[in-house]
């Protein structure tokens, strides 16, 4: 359960009271998520989340997250309003944190995708990339490539995690470094569209959600993380072809990727399962002890990287 941050009862009644939302009927803390503190607030007028901003989300760039939002649901993507005070804010103070009130969307994150849930996944994707391409705004992929090597310098004993780890990050980003594309189509993309932050009611995406790592970066590397994080067997060693090229399909149903951008799949998939290998390792050593959260496992990511490092990695990105 993601909770690092409690809320006293008498700051959320006050926090509530500055919206036409009614009052508070109940807040409990949500089972998912690593990242933030979030919670199900319910009132008089109906359900809505409360997100406390956690250590990965600058407050600074919370107005960025907002407009890309509204951007986006103008465009009819699924994605849930931030909702506004009566002054019109839609960024508060609660418990020494940045929050936002959100809308609540139906829907249920997976955790076992079918091939017609990858493909569904894929299109709400590729339809949120067009609908981004003339979103103004831009912000630097502080969880991009260029940070990989700070980030991995920061995350502490890396063999303490997993034994030869940290030899085995040293390669791969010399090896990225000196393969990272340097110029393929770019916008905003969401960066983190895990099977969890894709709510879907059978095959009919509802909500696309979690926009806290969107930033600036091919919308090919939004493929490649999406492609590590639904197409793979729990224990990451095995890409299910089935689901990855469902994946695929939705995806170029709205977005045709050039041969460029198809060839550079399997480096840029290396790179998001490296990222999400070294956040997660640097959370399993970094979460403090009192806090409700699952740590997540760096173990399976480094199973994907060696699976995106075989000769054969490009057919794992075939639509056929
Ligand atoms: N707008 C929403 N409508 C309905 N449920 C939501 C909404 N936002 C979040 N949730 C629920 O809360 C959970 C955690 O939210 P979220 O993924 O934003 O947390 P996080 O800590 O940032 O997670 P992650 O580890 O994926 O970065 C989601 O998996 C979902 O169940
Ligand atoms: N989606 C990420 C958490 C966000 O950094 C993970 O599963 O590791």
């Amino acid at each position: 359960m993601a909770v690092y941050t409690h809320v006293e009862p008498d700051d959320l009644a006050a926090l509530v009271a500055q919206y036409d939302i009614g009052t508070v009927v109940s807040c409990k803390g949500i089972a998912e998520g690593v990242e933030n503190s979030n919670f199900l607030l319910e009132t008089t007028r109906g359900r809505f989340i409360l997100t406390l901003y956690e250590k990965r989300v600058s407050e600074g760039d919370l107005p960025f997250f907002v407009e890309l939002l509204d951007h986006l649901a103008k465009r009819g993507c699924p994605v849930p309003a931030m909702i506004r005070d009566r002054e019109g804010r839609a960024i508060q103070q609660v418990s020494e944190r940045a929050a936002c009130i959100i809308q609540f969307l139906p829907g249920i994150s997976l955790t076992h995708p079918t091939p017609g849930q990858c493909q569904a996944a894929g299109a709400a994707m590729g339809a949120m990339h067009r609908a981004v391409a003339d979103f103004a705004g831009a912000r630097e992929n502080s969880m991009g490539h260029r940070h990989w090597r700070a980030i991995a310098q920061g995350a502490g004993d890396l063999d303490a995690v997993i034994p030869g780890l940290q030899a085995i990050v040293d390669e791969e980003l010399d090896h990225l470094d000196a393969h990272w594309p340097r110029d393929l189509p770019a916008h905003v993309v969401h960066a983190d569209l895990f099977p969890d932050n894709v709510l879907m009611l059978g095959e009919r995406v509802t909500g696309l959600i979690d926009f806290y790592f969107a930033a600036s970066d091919f919308r090919a590397y939004d493929v490649a993380v999406t492609h590590a994080s639904w197409t793979f067997s729990t224990d990451g060693s095995d890409c299910d072809i089935g689901r990855a090229s469902a994946l695929m399909r939705g995806y170029a149903r709205e977005v045709a990727l050039t041969d460029e951008e198809f060839a550079a799949l399997p480096l840029l998939a290396r790179g998001a399962a490296l990222r999400f290998l070294l956040t997660r390792a640097h959370d399993w050593i970094h979460t403090p002890p009192g806090a409700l959260v699952t740590r997540k496992d760096p173990a399976p990511f480094l199973a994907r990287l060696r699976r995106y490092q075989a000769a054969d990695a490009a057919a794992l990105f075939s639509a056929a």
